[in-house]
């Protein structure tokens, strides 16, 4: 039997040893077998923690995917196999934190959203897409919208929406009549459209046009805050963050379109462990309210979309708070 086929054997059985000296004697960790399964997705299937370490240790990649999109996480979580699980988290949010160290010491001027923001956009019914037939926004939001507007205006006051999109959230923000609702919109082609249905007629609203991280000398403090934008990264997501305490008032509600990584259970699991770990290096808390979204998403809503951009039962809608707010 080849090395990498005695080491998905040895992951099977649990078999620290013979793993570690097959790893010692320069066996590939990174081997899938026939059946596009690799050592740490047998240890993980089987609930073998320290088998899962072991991998880890020696280098075993916790974001390799089989041939059905599923990491050795997803595995261990289906099988309910709770230590290799937290193992693999554990090892999957220090590893994403690293390499975010690495992404921005290597790329200080980023401009992630630069070309679909020069990209014609179209506009139906029920989704926004750009030039490549990708989904900017789609109709299938409107409750998770809702839900958002619902925590973002809970305490009422001034509140800052980022990207407009089909502007779901943006009207069921009006329906809470707040003080003031800034929207800052960087896509000529959805402003012009939020001129020509009446938006900056709005006796409360401020559209600011351009991209966030370009206008943020023009915003305030506000009591609640949305950010759901497009073309962008985590990163610029966790950018975003490093703004919110200038930007959100003391006993304010923050929220974002939790999209992270929502092709794959797991992996988006490890994201919403990052990001409320990085909001709270920043002082906040960040619970998750799980709505389930199963219903609204049948096969017909991605006809003619490139990408599933969503493909989870449940959605984690995150509301953050200054840890000052909670205690
Ligand atoms: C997903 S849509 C927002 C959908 C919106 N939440 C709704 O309820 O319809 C994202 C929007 O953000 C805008 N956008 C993308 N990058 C931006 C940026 N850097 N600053 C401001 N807006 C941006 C896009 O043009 C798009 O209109």
């Amino acid at each position: 039997m080849e090395e990498g086929a005695q080491l998905c054997e040895a992951a099977r059985n649990g078999d620290t040893e013979k793993l570690k000296a097959l790893i010692l004697a320069g066996a590939d960790v990174t081997y899938f077998d026939g059946e596009g399964l690799n050592p740490l997705m047998h240890a993980a299937k089987l609930g073998h923690a320290d088998a899962v370490t072991a991998l880890l240790e020696a280098g075993a990649p916790w974001n390799a995917l089989s041939p059905s999109n599923l990491s050795a996480g997803d595995f261990a979580m289906e099988a309910g196999h709770e230590d290799a699980y937290d193992i693999l988290l554990n090892a999957g949010i220090q590893a994403e934190l690293v390499l975010g160290t690495i992404a921005r010491r290597e790329k200080k001027d980023g401009d992630s959203d630069g070309d679909y923001l020069e990209d014609r956009v179209s506009f139906s019914e029920d989704k926004l897409m750009d030039s490549n037939c990708k989904a900017v926004m789609m109709a299938w939001e409107h409750p998770l919208m809702e839900a958002h507007a619902k925590a973002v205006c809970s305490g009422g006051g001034h509140i800052l929406n980022i990207g407009f999109g089909m502007g779901l959230v943006d009207t069921a923000i009006q329906k809470y009549s707040p003080a003031s609702h800034t929207i800052v919109e960087a896509h000529p082609e959805v402003y012009q459209r939020m001129i020509r249905t009446g938006w900056a007629q709005k006796d409360n609203v401020n559209i600011i046009f351009g991209r966030w991280q370009d206008v943020l000398p023009q915003l305030k403090s506000y009591d609640g805050i949305f950010f759901d934008t497009y073309g962008e990264y985590y990163e610029d997501l966790r950018e975003f963050h490093q703004h919110l305490p200038v930007l959100l008032k003391p006993g304010g509600i923050y929220s974002f379109f939790n999209g992270l990584c929502g092709g794959n259970a797991f992996f988006h699991v490890v994201y919403c462990h990052l990001v409320s770990l990085e909001l709270q290096n920043l002082g906040y808390s960040t619970q998750f309210i799980p709505l389930p979204v199963k219903d609204c998403l049948g096969d017909e809503v991605w006809e003619g979309v490139k990408q599933k951009y969503w493909q989870l039962d449940t959605y984690y809608l995150p509301v953050c708070q200054s840890v000052d707010d909670t205690e």
